[in-house]
């Protein structure tokens, strides 16, 4: 078998006049200068530098006039007698150069070469390398949101975006939604997805909801599996999603790629990238509701985002409005929680280590669950979840949240669970219980600073596979003389739960499924270990930034 690191081609090239050595491996273009320059010259290119073929844009042919002449360095400089004379055609290499805050920029670099039959075989190398990397989308499915945020998602996809895709040779089919649920409805029913390697979404959070229920209801119905069933496993989406950031929330691109920035959300997609994603479904008495990716909140976070969608004219601040009116009222909700927690997993919501790029904990937890399912097949179905027992929390709570990623967002940079994984089949569930105004400033406090925000008598935080709450006021009459038994001295329970408008507490809150409210209280949600991909690799460790953008490092 061929070795990766195999020369393929080692040439002398010239970039703006100075000789470099440049070799093209299997996965790697380098390139050397010969004599380096004694004096440091801030515009000219340094030493030496690689870049991995696989994060290699385009390979583009130059004219000669242009490659030898034209991209001056700005700089004055003697040339000297026959500097040229041996250029013929040159090319250049558009690749992936990283910037700060784990932005993506295109850079590119022009060789010029002795002769054009030298041009043409490292032009026709790279080429072949490219076209070897299966991973990369040739056709894509692209949906704008024309009203998404600062209604700006056409103008960022024509003028940032579609020139990338159209240098990286992808074929785009581009659909400007007209109504909300276009692209759900579309997904769904109309289009022949076989004919495309991914689907891109030009927007926010919402309009990536829209794309991932369009495509896993889709999935679905063409594998036959019952949506509407919470027990059946569901078959995964084979079409990876890219996500161009252009809404007012843009969590999901931000927890997967490290920045909302749709440059680099492009290259991610260009260069093939993929990351496994979790989905959770949520059900009402065997009937589906939605698909949630990031937070289930009920409570405060249900009763915020509900505030603040009848605020809707108050733009942007009525996340800060609502959220501060919510924390005055402080309402408290009572009722069951009963979860199935992670078993033989590893990694806890407590760790220090957080999910990155190529996660060991999101592949080795990915690969027990995908052993276990296909015991499952195997032996009986009904034993699946015998590998844990249920357990159930009652009583009085300020929030019921479930973080199926770390939720951090540039408001928030920890998140709600710094320690979730996108990838691992679990769900992070907090519950923080009744306590005083004081102590649940102090929780939410700690979600901006350093301190452990789970580190508090009144929140637990479980790691489970699956979970479901009872609202106090749908229990069964069992459920409820084991509450009473538990609570003896709690006489006003049954009050409250009697007249919920006593002013004690409201009866209900809602659930914050991603930025919706769900229109039932009492929800069965379940953890679909990887059943979606991205166009992205997860946010990436600084290490990988300084080793790739050093010159000598590869
Ligand atoms: N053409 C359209 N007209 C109106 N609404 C649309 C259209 N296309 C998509 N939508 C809906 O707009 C909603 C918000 O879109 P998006 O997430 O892109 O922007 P956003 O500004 O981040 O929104 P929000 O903050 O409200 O989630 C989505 O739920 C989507 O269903």
């Amino acid at each position: 078998m061929e070795k990766p690191s195999r020369l393929l081609l080692l040439s002398e090239l010239r970039v703006r006049n100075l000789a470099y050595d440049v070799s093209l491996c299997r996965s790697l273009l380098s390139w050397k200068r010969l004599v380096p320059s004694p004096v440091y010259h801030p515009f000219r290119p340094s030493g030496s530098r690689s870049v991995p073929v696989s994060e290699i844009i385009c390979v583009r042919e130059e004219e000669e006039e242009k490659s030898s002449r034209g991209k001056s360095d700005g700089s004055w400089r003697k040339i000297k007698e026959g500097e040229g004379k041996d250029c013929g055609q040159a090319f250049t290499v558009l690749y992936v150069q990283r910037c700060q805050q784990h932005r993506w920029r295109c850079a590119e670099i022009t060789f010029t070469c002795p002769s054009d039959a030298v041009c043409q075989r490292w032009v026709s190398s790279i080429r072949e390398q490219l076209a070897s990397l299966a991973s990369r989308p040739k056709h894509l499915l692209v949906y704008i949101n024309p009203y998404g945020g600062k209604k700006q998602g056409k103008r960022i996809y024509e003028q940032k975006v579609a020139a990338l895709f159209d240098q990286a040779g992808i074929v785009t089919q581009v659909i400007v939604t007209e109504h909300a649920n276009h692209a759900r409805d579309h997904l769904r029913t109309e289009t022949e997805l076989k004919r495309f390697d991914g689907v891109v979404c030009v927007g926010g959070d919402g309009m990536f909801s829209e794309i991932i229920h369009g495509l896993i209801w889709r999935m679905q119905i063409d594998a036959g599996v019952d949506p509407n069933s919470p027990d059946e496993s569901l078959s995964p989406s084979s079409l990876r999603i890219g996500i161009i950031p252009a809404g007012s929330t843009d969590c999901i691109c931000f927890a997967t790629v490290g920045t909302n920035d749709p440059v680099t959300s492009a290259l991610h997609i260009i260069v093939g990238d993929s990351q496994p994603m979790d989905v959770c479904s949520v059900h009402h008495n065997n009937t589906f509701l939605r698909y949630s990716v990031s937070l289930l909140g009920y409570g405060f976070y249900g009763d915020v985002l509900t505030d603040s969608e009848r605020k809707r004219w108050m733009g942007p601040a009525r996340y800060d409005f609502s959220g501060v009116k919510m924390f005055l009222s402080h309402h408290y909700y009572e009722g069951a929680v009963s979860y199935l927690p992670a078993k033989g997993i590893i990694g806890t919501p407590r760790d220090a280590f957080r999910c990155r790029s190529g996660c060991v904990v999101c592949h080795h937890n990915g690969l027990l669950l995908s052993e276990k399912a296909e015991q499952c097949e195997m032996e009986d179905a009904s034993d699946c979840e015998s590998d844990g027992e249920w357990r159930t929390i009652r009583g009085k709570f300020l929030a019921i949240n479930a973080a199926s990623m770390s939720c951090a967002c540039p408001r928030s940079p920890k998140g709600l669970s710094p320690a979730a994984h996108l990838a691992d089949g679990t769900t992070d569930l907090i519950l923080v219980r009744k306590c005083s105004r004081f102590n649940f400033l102090r929780h939410l406090i700690r979600h901006t600073s350093k301190d452990d925000q789970f580190d508090l008598t009144f929140v637990e935080v479980h790691r489970v596979r699956r979970f479901r709450f009872t609202p106090r006021q749908c229990q069964s009459d069992s459920d409820l003389e084991l509450d009473r038994q538990e609570n003896k001295h709690q006489i006003f329970s049954q009050i409250c739960r009697d007249h919920p408008a006593c002013g004690c507490a409201p009866a209900y809150s809602s659930w914050n499924c991603d930025g919706e409210i769900l229109s039932h209280s009492a929800i069965d949600v379940r953890v679909h270990c990887q059943l979606i991909k991205l166009f992205a690799r997860g946010i990436e460790e600084p290490t990988v930034f300084q080793e790739l953008n050093h010159p000598c490092a590869i």
